[in-house]
């Protein structure tokens, strides 16, 4: 990871990217605003009391020198914020509404992004991954092109790298979810210098077992197919037959994927986030994420278990996706 890791960071290094970090007492956050302001890779801005934020850091240790400190209560272009948040919610929030969730440092924060006043946001060491994505669900919105944002994670281990979708939104996705997140997961692999090869994954190898849920992600891989041919993707697979040559042989010796996949999309939520925290807590990989993806602007939500090295990583990678 390091080295791809490295790239990354040079290529987002110097260039005046803002992340806003809403959760600006936690240790975590602190540390490595801190870190990326000192190391100038991006320009961190943290909300909370100034004056709570700044007693936290000095008993840390930390001078917080090319962090900027916002306090959503005495922000002085609220009313600008309001108004915008009034707007873009049309008819779902009154003016008084507005008011109150934008004391709410998730729903500042990505009005700040939303505005254009910072490039991203990081957030959800200490909030809940609902509370951290719902305010970008509301505001910053998905793409054109794209009806759901979801999240993956880039498992690493030594020269091992493999993208894991959805780990954190979609509870329940349909068979368009499903090809939509393969095709946007494409995209984020290519981000780390993944050339992806997509295994929509099931409890059966291409037709070994007949259900509903089996036939919701064989048309996934339908969809997908047709909406983007040229990606190398099938299904549906047990993960032995997207993962090992010799499995693949036996139970997929027709597919274009032989065991070769590093592109694993899920059937549902339960089946993502319980995968890949097995890969991380058993398997000892490494879990950077969730990176969300298809989203008008980059908004990335923490694990509660994250550490400071996880806050610094993401951040950067938040900063890639705004370039
Ligand atoms: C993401 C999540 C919070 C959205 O739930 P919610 O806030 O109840 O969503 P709602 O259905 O009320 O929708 C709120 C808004 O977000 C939008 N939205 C909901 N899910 C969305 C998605 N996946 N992509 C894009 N927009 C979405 C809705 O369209 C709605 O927009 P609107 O208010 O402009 O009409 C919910 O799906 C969830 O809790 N997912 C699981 C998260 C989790 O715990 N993960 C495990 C740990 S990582
Ligand atoms: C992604 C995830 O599972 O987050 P948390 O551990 O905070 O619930």
């Amino acid at each position: 990871m390091s080295n791809l890791f490295e790239g990354i960071k040079q290529k987002v290094a110097g260039k005046g990217i803002s992340i806003v970090l809403p959760e600006g007492t936690d240790e975590r956050i602190l540390s490595a605003a801190d870190r990326l302001a000192k190391e100038n890779v991006l320009k961190p801005i943290l909300i909370g009391e100034v004056a709570n934020v700044k007693a936290k850091a000095s008993d840390l240790g930390l001078a917080l020198e090319g962090v900027e400190i916002l306090d959503p209560s005495t922000y002085e272009n609220m009313e600008e914020l309001v108004a915008s948040f009034v707007e873009r919610r049309k008819g779902k929030a009154t003016e008084e509404q507005a008011r109150k969730a934008l004391l709410d440092p998730n729903y500042f924060g990505t009005m700040l992004v939303y505005s254009n006043k910072a490039n991203g946001l990081v957030s959800g060491a200490t909030h809940s991954t609902a509370d951290t994505v719902r305010p970008a669900l509301q505001i910053i919105k998905t793409k054109q092109g794209v009806s759901k944002t979801s999240g993956v994670f880039i498992m690493v281990r030594d020269d091992e790298k493999y993208v894991f979708a959805d780990c954190a939104i979609n509870i329940a996705p349909n068979s368009q979810d499903l090809a939509e997140i393969a095709i946007e997961s494409a995209k984020t692999a290519k981000l780390f210098d993944i050339d992806p090869k997509i295994a929509m994954l099931s409890f059966s190898t291409k037709g070994s077992a007949k259900s509903p849920e089996t036939e919701k992600v064989a048309e996934a891989v339908k969809i997908a197919k047709e909406l983007a041919p040229e990606l190398t993707l099938d299904g549906e697979f047990q993960f032995d037959a997207a993962f090992v040559p010799s499995v693949a042989k036996s139970k997929a010796p027709e597919s274009v994927i032989q065991g070769d996949a590093n592109t694993f999309i899920f059937p549902s939520l339960e089946a993502g986030n319980i995968g890949y925290k097995i890969a991380q807590r058993l398997g000892n990989f490494e879990a950077i994420g969730p990176i969300l993806q298809g989203l008008n602007m980059p908004v990335n939500d923490l694990s509660r278990g994250c550490n400071s090295e996880d806050v610094y990583k993401l951040s950067i990678i938040t900063a890639a996706q705004a370039l």
